[in-house]
């Protein structure tokens, strides 16, 4: 299982975002092909204010969710296009925790302090910044690190408007959900969310006991 080797990895194509690539290998004795991405890793933090008992959320359009919840039509020079009308924009929402891809040199934490005061315009301080865990993310494509954290913050914090860089062209919306609403708003399919919203804030009712 284990015996790896012969790997070569070809690019297919390449943005600064996001590098396709084939990688060829031999396991166990045979030859295999596997298609994936080279992403940048990212923070998340899943903001607690405690000034209102609530988390705050970002809601941005995601591309990709949109594409991947309308059906496409093949047009006659071999472009795809989606009926907008029948498939609203809305579909492509997506509540998630406040997050960043780490393309800075500074530490994981630095970025998360950074992404929380452009996204969601609290200027929080790092100690309460809390580490709440790192793992591998999209492991049939990708295979990046997230690195999740939780952010205590108060009113008083609250120094901007967040909302995202204007000039990268980032529309985010703030969305406070109150705890006692929480659970079930987690489990509520019809809400579009990011898998690591959920597992943040399963840690946030273990570790606070709520
Ligand atoms: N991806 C991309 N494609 C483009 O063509 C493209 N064109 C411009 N950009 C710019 O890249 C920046 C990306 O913003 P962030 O650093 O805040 O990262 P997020 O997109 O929020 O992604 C995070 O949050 C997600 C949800 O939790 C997680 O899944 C990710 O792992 C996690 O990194 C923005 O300035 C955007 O204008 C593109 N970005
Ligand atoms: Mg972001």
């Amino acid at each position: 299982m284990e015996k790896i080797s012969d790997v070569t990895i070809q690019p297919c194509s390449s943005t600064p975002y996001i590098k396709p690539l084939r990688i060829t290998y031999t396991q166990d004795g045979v030859k295999k092909i596997w298609d994936a991405m080279k992403v940048h890793d990212s923070v998340c933090v899943l903001l607690y204010n405690k000034s209102r008992d609530c988390f705050v959320f970002v809601r941005q359009f995601r591309p990709a969710v949109y594409i991947n919840s309308v059906v496409t039509e093949k047009q006659a020079d071999g472009t795809e296009t989606v009926d907008s009308a029948k498939y609203p924009g809305t579909l492509g929402l997506s509540y998630e925790c406040c997050a960043g891809i780490v393309d800075k040199d500074c530490s994981l934490v630095e970025i998360a302090k950074m992404e929380v005061l452009e996204e969601c315009g609290y200027d929080v301080p790092l100690e309460n910044i809390q580490k709440i865990t790192s793992y591998k993310s999209g492991t049939g494509v990708s295979g990046a690190m997230d690195h999740l954290f939780c952010a205590e913050v108060t009113d008083v914090m609250k120094t901007g408007p967040g909302g995202g860089l204007k000039e990268e062209g980032e529309l985010i919306d703030l969305i406070e959900i109150p705890l006692r609403e929480s659970r079930k708003w987690l489990f509520d399919e019809a809400i579009n969310k990011d898998g690591e919203l959920i597992l943040s804030v399963l840690w946030f009712y273990d570790h606070y006991g709520k």
